[in-house]
Formats: structure tokens, C-alpha cells, sequence
């Protein structure tokens, strides 16, 4: 760490960019309203509670105008992005909006990446992996365990798979900042894409830790996610 008198913040990277083609609302899925509140105002209150001190919000350009404005009291300052084609891309666009630091600053920052879909995260699940990657971690992924029995899909058929041995994996996704970077440059340079950023990060040989996630945790995907999500709404805090 250089010398200042700050520490240096915790900053997400909140992707947000996406149409949320499958929820099928009128405005972008990160905008919708649960129990009044939109997607993306609770994902950072959650993300503030938690301990970061400054989000990039990567959004789609032409709504740009309204997610400023539903973000006018936001907890953290706000950074604004215009989103990308993928959700790698979107990364990508946050990542370069990261502000300036002296190099041993922004080669040790702790950043984090969260889908504003998945907007009930508990705040203990965010410290958790702010915690593990300032404990040495390369990239930190909250995973839940899987509840469904499972089959993969085979040439000729399925076969069942060992459920005990798999993870869902939710976001936010926690890296330094130098390793982060350097990930998603190598993604770019050999056109290789990837559903989440502990993937980017194992893509240059990282090691993956995961922490616990949380049910809470869940990305707003569809009609039903808003039923969960309401739900969670009204019920408050997770015990
Ligand atoms: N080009 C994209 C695509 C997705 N996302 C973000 O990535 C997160 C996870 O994506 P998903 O939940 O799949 O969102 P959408 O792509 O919007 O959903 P759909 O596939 O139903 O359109 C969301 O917070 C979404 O806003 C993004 O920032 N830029
Ligand atoms: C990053 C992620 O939330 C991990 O589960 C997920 O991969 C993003 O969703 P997408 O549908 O692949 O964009």
C-alpha cells in the first residue's frame, strides 16, 4: 500500500447493463421496482452495507438518465458507465473506469463484481468476500450448495451427476484489482469468453476460493424471481 492518509476504498463494479430479455418489463431488468425499491438502488445499499466505498455502475446508454436518477441518494459514490454487447464486455467497460491510483494503491485495491440482478445479497456475504480476498485470496466466489438432483446431458442420453460435489455461484465476485485487470485483458486478447470473472481470473492460472453464499443471493431471472423477490422484500433481513 502507498502512503496517504485514506485507506483505499473497496469498489464494485455493479453490471447492470443487461435488457433482462427474460423478465420481459418495460424498462431494464435492473430498474425494476420490488416492494418500490429498484434492483440496482438495493444491490448497492447491500454492497455499501457490506463494506465497499464506491461503485462503477456499467448501465445500458440510452438509460442512462433514469438509472442517475433513481440513484440520486445512492449510499457510495457513483461512477457511470455505458454497458457493452456481453457481460464480459460490461465488465471490461467498468474495469476501465476504475479510478486512477499510484500503481502498488491499484495493484493491491480490493474489487469486487456484482450483478445488480442479484439485489437481496446480505451484506454479510459482500464482508465475507472482502475479507478473504484482503486474507490473500487471488479470486473469491459465495457459492451455495446445489438443492436439485442433477443430470448432464450426454451424446446418447444422461447421466446423473454427484450433486454433493457442486456449487452455484453467485456474485459479488472478489478480486484484486492488478489480477483483475490482467484477467480480463487476457480474455480480450484471445477472444475468450466466460459466464463470470472467478473464470477470467482462473483463465490466467488463479486459484478459485469460495465462500458461503446465500439463497438471498439469487439473480432475478424471470416472472417467478420477482414472486421470490417481493417475498424477501417483506420479510426483511435474513435471520
Ligand atoms: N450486456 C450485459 C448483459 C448483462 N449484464 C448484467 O449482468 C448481470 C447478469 O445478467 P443476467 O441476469 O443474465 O441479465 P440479462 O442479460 O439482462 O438477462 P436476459 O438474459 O434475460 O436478457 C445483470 O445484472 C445484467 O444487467 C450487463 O451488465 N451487460
Ligand atoms: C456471474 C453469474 O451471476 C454467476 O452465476 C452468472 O454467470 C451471470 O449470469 P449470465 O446469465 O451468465 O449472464
Amino acid at each position: 500500500m502507498g502512503e496517504h492518509n485514506n485507506p483505499v476504498p473497496v469498489v464494485a463494479i455493479v453490471v447492470a447493463a443487461g435488457s433482462g430479455s427474460r423478465l420481459g418489463a418495460a424498462v431494464p431488468k435492473a430498474l425494476v421496482p420490488v416492494a418500490g425499491v429498484p434492483l440496482v438502488t438495493r444491490a448497492i445499499e447491500r454492497l455499501a452495507e457490506g463494506g465497499v466505498g464506491e461503485v462503477i455502475v456499467v448501465v445500458p446508454a440510452a438509460e442512462r438518465e433514469a438509472f442517475v436518477e433513481v440513484l440520486a441518494s445512492a449510499p457510495v459514490p457513483v461512477i457511470w458507465v455505458d454497458g457493452g454487447a456481453e457481460r464480459q464486455d460490461s465488465v471490461a467497460n467498468g474495469l476501465a473506469a476504475l479510478p486512477d491510483l499510484d500503481e502498488a494503491d491499484a495493484e493491491g485495491q480490493v474489487v469486487l463484481v456484482h450483478d445488480a440482478a442479484r439485489a437481496f445479497v446480505p451484506a454479510e456475504v459482500v464482508a465475507r468476500v472482502i475479507e478473504a480476498v484482503r486474507a490473500g485470496a487471488d479470486a473469491v466466489v459465495p457459492a451455495v450448495p446445489v438443492s436439485d438432483t442433477v443430470r448432464e446431458l450426454t451424446d446418447t442420453g444422461s447421466v446423473v451427476v454427484d450433486r454433493a460435489r457442486l456449487r452455484a455461484v453467485q456474485t459479488p465476485q472478489g478480486f484484486r484489482r492488478g489480477l483483475l485487470e490482467d484477467a480480463h485483458a487476457a480474455l480480450y486478447e484471445t477472444r475468450m469468453t466466460v459466464t463470470d470473472d472467478a473464470a477470467a481470473a482462473e483463465y490466467i492460472g488463479c486459484d478459485v476460493v469460495l465462500v458461503e453464499g446465500s439463497r438471498d443471493a439469487f439473480k432475478v431471472t424471470d416472472p417467478f424471481d420477482l414472486v421470490v423477490a417481493e417475498a424477501i422484500a417483506a420479510r426483511g433481513e435474513p435471520a
